[in-house]
């Protein structure tokens, strides 16, 4: 039987700097990514994100700006990852190394594209360039890209609809 996991993933831009956490432990360890993690019961889509936003780098946000969705497939595993993509350029704090991310500022051309899970080099240019976008990726193992879709959407409703593939 075939589970999709609900994820959240916050990018967050400050003075023309990105915001990367190096993930010091469990899924994706040993690479540079945004905040987030499993929704939990009872909470909203975004209030994960903010929650593991602020439980990861210690910031705080009133408002995300959803602008993406990817759907994530990996060989031979029977879970689905549905990773809901936010943007935030008014974080409120100082990031702090927390237990599972190690923050730092990059400037905005030296995102670091090697360190980084394999698929970001393909969609980080529409978050960018403030598009919103969906993709799916099925994966090899974690570092093999074997097919992948990329769509632009006009709307955000665009994002909230099909549930079984884009
Ligand atoms: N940039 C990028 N992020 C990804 C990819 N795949 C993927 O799951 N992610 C993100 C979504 C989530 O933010 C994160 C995985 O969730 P997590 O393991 O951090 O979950 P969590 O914070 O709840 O973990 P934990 O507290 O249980 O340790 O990685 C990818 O291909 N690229
Ligand atoms: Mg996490
Ligand atoms: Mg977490």
């Amino acid at each position: 039987m075939v589970t999709t996991k609900l994820l959240t993933l916050v990018i967050v831009v400050r003075q023309q700097k990105i915001l990367l956490g190096w993930k010091k432990r469990g899924f994706g360890a040993n690479r540079w990514n945004g905040f987030g993690g499993k929704v939990q019961p009872g909470e909203t889509i975004e209030e994960g994100a903010k929650r593991e936003l602020w439980e990861e780098s210690s910031l705080t946000v009133d408002n995300l700006e959803k602008v993406g969705r990817i759907k994530f497939e990996f060989v031979d595993e029977t879970e689905l990852l549905d990773v809901h993509i936010f943007f935030t350029d008014s974080c409120k704090g100082e990031p702090l190394e927390s237990d599972e991310m190690l923050p730092q500022w990059f400037d905005l051309d030296k995102i670091p594209f090697d360190e980084m899970w394999v698929d970001d080099i393909i969609w980080f240019p529409l978050l960018l360039q403030k598009k919103l976008f969906k993709g799916y990726f099925k994966f090899k193992g974690h570092t093999t890209i074997l097919e992948y879709t990329l769509q632009e959407v006009e709307e955000l409703k665009e994002l909230e609809m099909e549930e079984s593939g884009f």
